[in-house]
């Protein structure tokens, strides 16, 4: 955690605080409801003044006056008077009671106008207590949490007009290869379009950083070594994609040499994304990921995401692990532990995961209904249809502390 850094704090508007991470927690900044209130239009009452109303024995009361929500009453609330009064309006010091219209008769004389009832009441019913939903004071959502449309609403309810947030750590993002063709050139032999830059900028943006795309580089060292060190001062973590094994033109693992970077690993027991290599140079860190599309997403998650939700405050960084019933057999033997790309439904009130389909490191089609990351721990195989399994959680904004038990 010492490379993965610490977060910083920046103070936004409320308009610009949605989907991001609590830099402070949100605290309770006075009693929910403010006030004692109606829950509904009708009638505020003494409930003793209604104390022998009967179907036989209705009971009468003048109406001394009407507050409609936002408003206040002034006057005193006397025996056998009632006030009409409005749902979110604030109940009359005197009152204790509130009696819904659909309850209630009226009628009127020259003087006055009157309401009767034909049940009593009780003191408290249908009174909107100060405090019930929550008293002041309270911590209602912690630091590091994400910021969510129930959480917006409590934010405005406590007249956070600004809040602080973790300031979104910028990732630099460079795809190396010779062979990649950007989005809108035609197919060439050889050649393929640059998929993973768009997929990692798009998991940058759910992982709640900042991207930054820094173009495609070619399979040359120079060229790559001088694009790496002047893009290290503008980002806080920089992503490549690509010549991270032991291809000839696999050039990452000199470019860590020559830079003097502090490789912290550069293999991984896992599949896919055993070549997933991290790095550290004056506090930016470095990811290696592979070229291959499935294990360069992997990687990312893995790797990149929790790192991101360390800097943002998030208590527990790591992807969120849920169990899942397996809907086919999967009877590969893993080696290494298995991160396989997998969709999920609910089926039976359970959580099924399907892992079904091309499903190799180089797979890019399966991602595109990847929910989950179904984990098989190395050292198994023969997982049949009906076996409880693991799984990551990829669209959660919840995590775990440490998932890979
Ligand atoms: N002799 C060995 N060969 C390989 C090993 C090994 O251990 N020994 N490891 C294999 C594994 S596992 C993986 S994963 C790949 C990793 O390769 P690199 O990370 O070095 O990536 P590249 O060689 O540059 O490309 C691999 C593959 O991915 C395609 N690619 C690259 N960039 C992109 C991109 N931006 N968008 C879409 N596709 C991309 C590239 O064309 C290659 O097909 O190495 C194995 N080899
Ligand atoms: O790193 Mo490779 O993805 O294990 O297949
Ligand atoms: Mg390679």
């Amino acid at each position: 955690m010492a490379v993965a850094g610490s977060g910083k704090k920046e103070t936004i508007h409320i308009d610009q605080a949605y989907g991001r991470r609590l830099a402070e927690n949100v605290i309770a900044k006075h009693p929910v409801p403010p006030f004692d209130r109606s829950p509904y239009d009708g009638f505020a009452i003494r409930a003793k003044d209604s104390k022998t109303a009967s179907r036989d024995h209705p009971v009468t009361f003048r109406i001394a006056g009407e507050i409609a929500a936002g408003d206040v009453f002034t006057g005193e609330v006397k025996e056998q008077e009632a006030v009409r009064i409005m749902t979110g309006a604030q109940i009359p010091d005197e009152c204790d009671a509130v009696v819904m219209f659909e309850l209630t008769a009226e009628h009127s004389d020259e003087k006055n106008k009157y309401m009767t009832i034909k049940r009593p009441f009780t003191e408290g019913d249908n009174v909107s207590f100060a405090g019930e939903d929550t008293k002041e004071g309270r911590v209602l959502v912690e630091k590091g949490e994400s910021i969510n449309p129930g959480v917006m609403a409590l934010l405005a309810t406590f007249g956070y007009s600004t809040v602080e947030v973790a300031e979104k750590p910028v990732i630099g993002v460079f795809a190396t290869g010779s062979e990649l063709l950007d989005v809108h050139e035609k197919l060439e032999p050889g050649k393929i379009r640059n998929s993973n830059a768009h997929m990692i900028l798009a998991q940058i943006e759910r992982a709640g950083a900042e991207p930054l795309y820094l173009g495609k580089l070619p399979d040359q060292f120079d060229l790559c070594l001088s694009a790496i060190q002047k893009a290290l001062g503008k980002v806080d973590m920089l992503i490549t994609t690509g010549g991270v094994s032991v291809g000839d033109y696999d050039l990452l693992p000199d470019i860590y040499k020559e830079i003097g970077a502090n490789v912290l690993f550069n293999k991984v027991a896992m599949r896919p994304g055993s070549v997933t290599t991290v790095a550290e140079t004056n506090g930016k860190i470095l990811f290696g990921l592979s070229g291959n599309p499935s294990a360069c997403y992997v990687g990312f998650e893995l790797f990149v995401r929790p790192v991101v939700l360390h800097r943002s405050f998030a208590k527990e960084p790591h992807l969120k692990k849920v169990t899942a019933r397996l809907m086919g057999d999967f009877l590969k033997p893993n080696p290494f532990t298995r991160f396989v790309r997998s969709a999920i439904e609910i089926k039976d009130g359970c959580l099924e995961v399907d892992p079904s389909g091309f499903n190799k490191s180089n797979a890019v089609a399966v991602l595109a209904y990847t929910d989950v990351l179904m984990v098989l721990p190395g050292g198994t195989r023969n997982f049949k249809k009906g076996d409880m399994v693991d799984v990551l959680l990829l669209d959660s904004d919840k995590g775990s502390e440490w998932p890979w038990e």
